[in-house]
């Protein structure tokens, strides 16, 4: 990365003012999934060793520039607390007197969580008053919220254009991995696309065109494709207006020799729900007033000897309606795959996280990464504003 990082920056009794993605989920009052907590910690951790005040600021949620009595970071700071073994002072308020007051009271190597970034509305406008406020408080900025790098918001953007301002591990660590797998991929490489719509995965299959060797195509954006081979697909997800680039896609694949892959069977159902009936049936076979809602046995088969025949595997989206049983076993084939293989395997964070961590192959994977659209999106090959506000080394 051609971004500074933190050995750039002396923090030695200064005070950082550290982005992190704390958007975690939560159920009454408690955080069910840590990891994007524990992502952050050796970055906290490095700060308040070496004797920095750390500053620490996240969006929860989309509240819209309002104060959310559920969307307070309480049970964040609490987690954060539990796991770093520290006391974490967290105050109510985004910037001003009650933040000011809790800094003249703290020590180096302390830790501050300001309140949930969102309840101002300037944040998400990237309000240079806003800006001003963070910038105010500190003597450094820190990004480590990857997974918000995608935003150009004052926390993320508008504070690290008035400081001094260095990438975090995390951030250092997922631009690398991610940077490296499609600048410089190992061979043969293999993309796996999935997910609902063609329409927002448009600009990441035309960009990874460009790179791999195989680019897998599953879940509801499969359709698309088979409809635009000459096959009826009954009542599975079709985007009518995306034929014509599903075959644009399928030219450019041959035109460039990655061998595009689709299903070759799939496991249809009589209705979207859990309880419907479903059968096995050959792609060329979808019944009229029925729907695929994942991948078939064969696809399954197919998909898991590419993906252990590949060096470096990317994966984003799952292949059926994994949140259903009766359709989660297409994505947990690929994950298992994924999990066995040899080859290096990144997962691009959202769902497809999630589906990892459900089936508890998590831990097998080389690369999962923190960021959901901020992952897609530098899939895509954007430069991600975040990221770009950075000092350059
Ligand atoms: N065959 C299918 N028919 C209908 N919906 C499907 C099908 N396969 C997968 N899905 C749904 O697609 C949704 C995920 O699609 P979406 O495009 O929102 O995810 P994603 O954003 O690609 O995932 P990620 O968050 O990993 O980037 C899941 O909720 C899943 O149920
Ligand atoms: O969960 C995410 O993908 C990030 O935290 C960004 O959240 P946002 O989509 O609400 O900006």
């Amino acid at each position: 990365m051609n971004k500074k990082t933190l050995q750039d920056l002396d923090v030695k009794g200064k005070k950082v003012f550290c982005r992190v993605d704390f958007n975690v989920p939560m159920k009454d009052g408690e955080v069910t999934d840590d990891t994007r907590i524990k992502a952050a910690l050796p970055t906290i951790s490095y700060l308040s060793e070496q004797g920095a005040i750390v500053i620490l600021a996240s969006h929860l949620g989309r509240p819209k520039g309002q104060v959310v009595e559920d969307l307070r970071l309480d049970p964040v700071a609490k987690r954060l607390s539990d796991l770093i073994g520290k006391d974490v002072v967290k105050t109510d308020a985004v910037y001003g007197k009650e933040v000011n007051e809790a800094l003249s009271q703290i020590s180096d190597g302390d830790i501050l969580l300001i309140e949930n970034v969102r309840f101002e509305a300037g944040e998400e406008k990237n309000d240079p008053q806003i800006s001003q406020s963070f910038a105010a408080m500190a003597d450094f900025y820190v990004n480590d919220a990857f997974g918000a790098a995608h935003r150009a918001h004052a926390s993320t953007v508008g504070v690290a254009e008035k400081l001094p301002a260095a990438a975090g591990y995390l951030m250092q660590k997922e631009i690398d991995v991610l940077g490296k797998a499609l600048e410089n991929p190992e061979r043969p490489f293999t993309a796996i696309i999935g997910g609902a719509k063609v329409k927002d995965k448009i600009n990441v299959i035309d960009n990874l065109l460009d790179k791999v060797d195989n680019l897998i195509v599953g879940g509801g954006l499969a359709y698309t494709f088979i409809k635009a081979q000459g096959h009826e697909i009954g009542k599975s997800l079709l985007e009518e207006d995306k034929i014509d680039l599903a075959k644009e896609f399928m030219k450019k694949a041959e035109e460039k020799g990655v061998n595009f892959v689709l299903p070759v069977d799939a496991v249809v159902a009589d209705d979207f729900s859990e309880t419907a009936d479903t059968k096995i049936v050959s792609i060329d076979q979808i019944p009229s007033d029925w729907e695929a809602l994942d991948i078939g046995p064969e696809t399954r088969e197919k998909y898991s000897q590419i993906v252990a025949d590949s060096k470096l595997i990317i994966w984003n989206g799952p292949m059926g309606v994994f949140e259903m049983n009766a359709f989660a076993g297409g994505t947990k084939s690929v994950a298992e795959a994924l999990a066995n293989t040899e080859g290096y395997s990144i997962i691009g964070g959202g769902d497809s996280a999630a589906a990892v961590e459900k089936f508890g192959f998590a831990e097998e994977m080389d690369h999962v990464s923190t960021g959901g659209g901020a992952s897609l999106e530098f899939m895509e090959g954007k430069v991600l504003p975040g990221v770009q506000a950075l000092d350059d080394k």
